[in-house]
């Protein structure tokens, strides 16, 4: 089994290529952000019971680089979230994914993008209890179009280099809390996506177990890969190159913790090294 670090380090050499891929050229992998919003509002309900979760937010993310939002409880983060990742439409504003608009295309596209472009990583896992690690993260990556071999062999690759190859044909539940959010970030990356979305990674999870996640964290970072996190835990958020401080549906604070735009230059770098 390959150290942690080093084996999504492994990935980063095949993260680089997609990009460049996708992008044509690296200039448009750091110009054009990856996930971008422009006056986004979200409202729950109608009429006067109706709550207004995002109100008016601006948000850039650019290759290669880690964001933390954090904020009270009902400040309206998941959502956000969601909006970015296509699991809720927004009332108002913009969305891109890689320079393609994406708050105006059909359910079936959408559809599409959450499962070949984007992931998610949640709170409470999500894994489905009756198949085996590897089988949940194969399960992923069939319905992201590779074909069975394929998908097999990216999911034992990945339990691999996220230290899970001895526990690939457990149940979720004969894994740990770590061990399960191990798998459902293995999960997250089987369709090699533009973006993760951490929503409360650690959040259930003891001390020892978030310890180890935050690690993953911090190696899914070094290795390139583009992050959104919300979370309470100032360790996670400490992770970031920029952390938001949301109040009332909209961004208060913007903190840049890798020192202004060298985190974007930080991201062409890693590109090239
Ligand atoms: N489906 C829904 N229908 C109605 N209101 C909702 C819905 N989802 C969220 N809300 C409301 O929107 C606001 C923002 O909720 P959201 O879950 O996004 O906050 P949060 O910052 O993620 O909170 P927490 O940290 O507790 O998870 C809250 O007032 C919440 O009650």
């Amino acid at each position: 089994m390959l150290p942690l670090g080093a084996g999504l380090r492994r990935l980063k050499t095949r993260k680089q290529n997609r990009i460049y891929r996708r992008s044509g050229i690296v200039s448009d992998a750091v110009g054009t952000p990856v996930l971008s919003a422009r006056g986004l509002r979200k409202e729950h309900g109608k009429g006067e019971g109706s709550v207004r979760a995002v109100d008016g937010v601006d948000l850039d993310v650019s290759a290669g680089e880690t964001v933390a939002i954090m904020g009270p409880s009902g400040c309206g983060k998941s959502t956000l979230l969601h909006l970015l990742g296509g699991l809720d439409r927004p009332s108002a504003g913009e969305m891109s994914l890689n320079g393609r608009r994406i708050d105006n295309i059909s359910e079936k596209a959408l559809a599409l993008m959450r499962r070949t472009e984007v992931s998610y990583v949640f709170q409470s896992f999500h894994l489905m209890e009756e198949l085996t690690a590897v089988e949940n993260v194969e399960l992923a990556a069939l319905l992201a179009g590779r074909s069975p071999r394929v998908a097999r062999r990216r999911a034992e690759e990945l339990l691999d280099q996220l230290g899970l190859a001895g526990r690939a044909r457990f149940l979720p539940s004969a894994l740990s809390g770590g061990q399960r959010q191990r798998v459902a970030v293995a999960r997250a990356l089987s369709n090699e996506p533009l973006v993760v979305l951490a929503d409360e990674p650690t959040g259930n999870l003891d001390s020892a177990a978030t310890l180890d996640v935050l690690q993953l964290f911090e190696d899914l970072h070094e290795s390139g890969q583009t992050l959104v996190i919300v979370t309470h835990d100032a360790r996670i958020a400490a992770t970031a190159d920029r952390k938001f401080s949301m109040r009332d549906g909209a961004f208060a604070d913007e903190t840049w913790l890798t020192g202004g735009t060298t985190g974007q230059l930080g991201a062409l770098v890693g590109l090239e090294d």
